[in-house]
């Protein structure tokens, strides 16, 4: 563990007070009513201290008992006062804290999704499903309890800590450094065990959001999970993380209790030293009876300020680490905004000896030395093996990933010169698992052009052979389509997928064919709404079927990383070689 940086709690500090001042209407003033409520809780042991200690220093001065009772009776009555007063702010004060806080935290919620979703594709390429989400949620829940709850606490108990030692050294300096003597004692007990239980509760952390990440696993494939009868297996990959969580959890609660004991220990053990000090005193005329009595009651009031301490500390530090991973994530350079904006693409690409690997697996190299052009408006099929790299010159294409050598270019444009908005948004992908949102239909497809008119949706509906299925459904285009599409046949999500791609009307359209084989008719609807999709763009298709090979204006054949071979169907299947091959065995 690198030693703690003590800078480090300070600039996260600051960088969460950045966010709760955007709200300083709000939270300035709950700051001052929390200053004020805080020095009012002062007044509780002041008043207290005149109804224990001066009735009996008055009556050794032979005061008459009538005065003294008018005196207390004038004493409740003030308490009662600035009791109430007390509430009324902090009834306002809470609200403010909350409404500030949660405030601020949604800003911070929304700068990191809008930052990760600009994060660069290769970012994504090396997290593990939900690992991220996850992280972010849980550090998200500890700044949100250092927002709501440990920043008032804080201010609240040093307003209390700093008045009350004030009135501790007015009332007996002496019996003040006796009790400051254990202070030491204290501090050296925060040091000890605070770094102890900030390890665990890092670790606790860690394993809680592994054990997240099992969950969000299993039900992103719950089919799969399903259909293996792999309902155990899952059940027991998340016990094993919880009782990962657990045992830290435990470690880091043995230590926890040890130093909250000991605090305890310490605390009432000074206290009860210093009241037998003070006995002594007061029975050698040493200290008056309404001082001694001042003393103790603001002791126990600073010294359960005290003992509210280590939490605050531990959270702190709980805090300063989420938020530095926050603030990391932050700090990542999104994809670059740059480059040529106006750009209308013609739909002609190419690659030039373009090499490629992915940063998470640098040994494999995925592309080699890679070149092809293609001309506005060609039909161009991608076949070869799994594995062959078909997919990731999609993602080249579409500026996920950059080459390594080489380039990939635009109409004679490289790629690198045109901004990354203005090139996705002419090309529309439609991938081989189309994924839907949990939204109507209608929201789906409009996905390929916000904004786009109810007529446009149905005329893109139409084209893409989807029009008549969605007008059967009781809530035709407001249907809702369950999480990720779930309640439409694959063949439905297909043509919706096309349909959105139809109205985002790309000059490039990239297409991920479907392996898996739909039934005659529905095959027909695909094909033939694809068909007119493909009209007039420039379309790459990774083929799985002999149809669309046949109709493609050209052929590459792909084999690890390289283009063996290239050209129309009838010219491959002469040269008996790789293509021929996977002819052959079915592969296409
Ligand atoms: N995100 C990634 N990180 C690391 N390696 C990857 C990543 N995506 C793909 N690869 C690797 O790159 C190589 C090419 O994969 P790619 O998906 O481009 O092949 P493909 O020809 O499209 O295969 P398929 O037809 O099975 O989809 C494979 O070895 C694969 O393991």
């Amino acid at each position: 563990m690198s030693a703690p940086n003590p800078r480090k709690p300070i600039s996260s500090f600051r960088w969460i007070s950045g966010y709760l001042l955007k709200e300083k209407a709000v939270f300035i003033p709950s700051l001052i009513a929390l200053f004020l409520t805080a020095v009012l809780s002062l007044a509780f042991p002041f008043f207290l201290k005149d109804l224990i200690g001066n009735p009996t220093d008055a009556l050794n001065h032979q005061v008459a008992p009538e005065l003294i009772v008018a005196k207390a009776n004038k004493t409740i009555l003030l308490m009662i006062g600035v009791l109430a007063l007390q509430a009324i702010i902090a009834f306002f004060r809470v609200q403010g804290f909350i409404r500030s806080g949660e405030s601020a935290l949604n800003r911070l919620r929304s700068d990191l999704f809008n930052h990760l979703l600009r994060l660069p594709m290769p970012y994504f390429q090396e997290q593990r499903a939900g690992a991220l989400s996850n992280r972010v949620s849980s550090d998200l829940t500890i700044v949100r309890d250092t927002l709501i709850n440990t920043v008032p606490q804080l201010v609240r108990h040093t307003v209390i800590l700093v008045g009350g030692l004030v009135f501790i050294f007015i009332s007996s300096w002496k019996l003040s450094l006796v009790m400051l003597g254990s202070v030491p004692i204290v501090v050296l007990a925060i040091a000890f065990f605070g770094r102890k239980v900030r390890r665990y509760s890092k670790a606790a952390q860690d394993s809680l959001a592994d054990a997240g990440t099992v969950i969000e696993e299993s039900v992103q494939g719950i089919a799969d999970v399903k259909a293996f009868t792999n309902e155990d297996f899952e059940s027991k990959r998340y016990q094993t993380s919880l009782d990962r969580f657990l045992e830290v959890t435990i470690r880091g609660a043995q230590n926890r209790a040890a130093f909250l004991s000991f605090i305890i220990f310490a605390l009432f053990g000074t206290i009860a030293f210093v009241a037998w000090y003070g006995t002594r005193m007061y029975a050698n005329g040493g200290i008056s009876w309404t001082n001694f009595a001042a003393f103790i009651l603001f002791s126990i009031f600073v010294g359960a300020s005290l003992g509210t301490f280590p939490e605050i500390i531990s959270q702190i530090q709980q805090t300063t680490g989420a938020t530095e991973r926050l603030r990391e994530l932050l700090a990542l350079d999104p994809e670059r905004g740059d480059g040529n904006a106006e750009l209308q693409l013609e739909g002609a690409l190419a690659f030039e000896n373009v090499a490629f690997r992915y940063s998470s697996r640098p040994d494999v190299q995925v592309l080699r030395d890679l070149s092809f052009g293609v001309s506005p408006g060609q039909r161009v099929a991608l076949v070869g093996p799994s594995g062959a790299g078909k997919s990731t010159v999609f993602s080249l294409i579409l500026g996920f990933n950059s080459p390594e050598a080489g380039m990939v270019s635009f109409d004679q444009k490289p790629a690198a010169e045109i901004s990354l908005n203005t090139l996705r948004s002419q090309i529309a992908i439609v991938p081989q698992e189309v994924l839907l949102f949990g939204g109507s239909i209608r929201e789906n497809i409009e996905y390929g052009r916000p904004g786009a008119t109810a007529e446009e949706i149905e005329a893109a509906a139409r084209q893409a052979n989807a029009h008549d299925f969605i007008a059967t459904l009781p809530e035709g285009y407001d249907t809702l389509v369950g999480p990720r599409g779930t309640k439409l046949s694959g063949g439905q999500r297909q043509r919706l997928a096309i349909a959105r791609a139809i109205l985002a009307d790309p000059s490039i359209l990239l297409l991920d064919e479907a392996t898996s084989a739909l039934d005659s008719e529905s095959e027909r609807l695909v094909n033939e709404a694809l068909n007119r999709l493909m009209e007039g763009r420039t379309s790459l298709v990774i083929a799985h079927r002999l149809s669309t090979v046949r109709d493609a204006d050209r052929i590459l054949v792909f084999s690890q990383g390289e283009i063996v071979e290239s050209g129309t169907h009838d010219e491959l299947l002469t040269q008996n070689g790789t293509y021929r091959l996977l002819v052959e065995t079915q592969l296409v």
